[in-house]
């Protein structure tokens, strides 16, 4: 793609630096430790750019490179953002529909493909987005043989499925964003209800990225408390009542979204960035994601199936898998969910 702007292309010369600075005396070469972090975001439609923005303001990665397959969108969005230079943390930002752009990532990030529209489900979107995905992720790997894979487009646990079995990489290094955002939607709506901060709350909700997705009631706490076992028994039968009404709305929340704005970005915006920043970052935090769960939880060794379980992630991406105490009621719904998903794998033509 024609690079905009270059400094030679507007008339300056190559050794501008050396006129305006003076290098210092006996400077040692950079050291080979001091690597650059590289994310490339695949699909600068409403999420990739919400994903980008965020990771940007969060000083996430060195450089950022995006691809599209619509070149004037993808030049346009990355004009507008390196336009915004003077106010962000320095970030070198690539753009190409040639994934060469992509080359030696740390992580890629794909959001490319077809999003409902107001009333369709997640999975109605299964098989558009596995002919791109047959596109998309061989050269992925062919340019980052040793990149993580996160993957964000829906539905995001079969897609993440798909891109295991296409990159031919471990399992380890490929997530799905899943449940991340379910459980941020779950924490928000919880947190107004107990009228307590967000981040206060711990709960996760596990399965499908959709549908069928489990709240997991029996683990939640406020700042340590455990909620439901704090309760009388009288008290625990009404908040039960409102728990379920809560756990409906976490699982109607894209719809709503859509049905008013068209598409759902800024969550997911940041669930993206969170979860870049833990893997990059090596920070052994817990999240929810979509990862190979045969074997946790009751889930037949012979599924192979992507579900979001809460995991630890690290630089090398699921460093583990939390052995959180589940109720018989929700290690029945979690079994459902991977029945559901592999239902639908086995329609796929891989
Ligand atoms: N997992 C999650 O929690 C969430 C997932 N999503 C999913 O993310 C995906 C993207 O949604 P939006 O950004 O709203 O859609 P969008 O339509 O705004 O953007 C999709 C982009 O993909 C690009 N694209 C299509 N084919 C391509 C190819 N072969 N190579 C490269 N780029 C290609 C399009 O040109 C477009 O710019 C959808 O599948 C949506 O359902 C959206 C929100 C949350
Ligand atoms: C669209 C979607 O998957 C979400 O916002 O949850």
């Amino acid at each position: 793609m024609k690079k905009v702007s270059s400094l030679s292309e507007l008339g300056f010369a190559d050794d501008i630096h050396r006129t305006l600075f003076r290098p210092i005396q006996q400077a040692a070469p950079p050291s080979p430790t001091q690597r650059r972090t590289k994310i490339s975001v695949i699909g600068a439609g409403n999420v990739g750019m919400a994903i980008a923005q965020t990771i940007l303001t969060q000083d996430l990665t060195d450089e950022l490179a995006l691809v599209d397959a619509k070149p004037d969108k993808l030049q346009g969005e990355m004009l507008d953002l390196q336009h915004a230079a003077a106010f962000l943390p320095r970030t070198r930002i690539l753009a190409s529909p040639d994934y060469a752009v992509t080359a030696n990532s740390d992580i890629c990030i794909i959001t490319a493909g077809a999003r409902q529209i107001p009333g369709e489900t997640r999975l109605n979107l299964l098989q558009r987005n596995l002919a791109l995905f047959k596109e998309i992720v061989p050269p992925l790997a062919r340019y980052s043989p040793g990149t993580l894979l996160l993957v964000v487009s829906n539905p995001v646990d079969v897609l993440t499925y798909i891109a295991w079995k296409l990159s031919g990489f471990p399992p380890n290094r490929v997530i799905g964003t899943g449940t991340n955002l379910d459980s941020s939607r779950f924490r928000f709506l919880l947190a107004d209800h107990l009228e307590v901060n967000a981040q206060d709350v711990q709960a996760y909700m596990v399965g499908e990225h959709g549908d069928s997705s489990v709240a997991l009631w029996s683990s939640m706490s406020v700042g340590g408390v455990p909620i439901l076992s704090q309760l009388t028994n009288d008290k625990a039968v009404v908040e039960q009542g409102v728990l379920e009404k809560i756990r409906k709305a976490v699982v109607e929340s894209a719809y709503e979204v859509i049905r008013l704005k068209g598409y759902t970005s800024w969550a997911i915006g940041y669930s993206a960035a969170n979860l870049a920043r833990s893997l990059l970052r090596d920070q052994h935090r817990i999240h929810p994601v979509s990862l190979l769960a045969k074997g946790f939880y009751g889930i037949p060794d012979d599924r192979e199936v992507f579900l979001s379980l809460p995991a630890q992630l690290g630089r090398s991406g699921v460093l583990s898998v939390a052995n959180i105490h589940l109720t018989d009621e929700e290690a029945a719904r979690l079994r459902r969910s991977a029945n559901t998903l592999w239902e639908l794998q086995q329609k796929l033509d891989l």
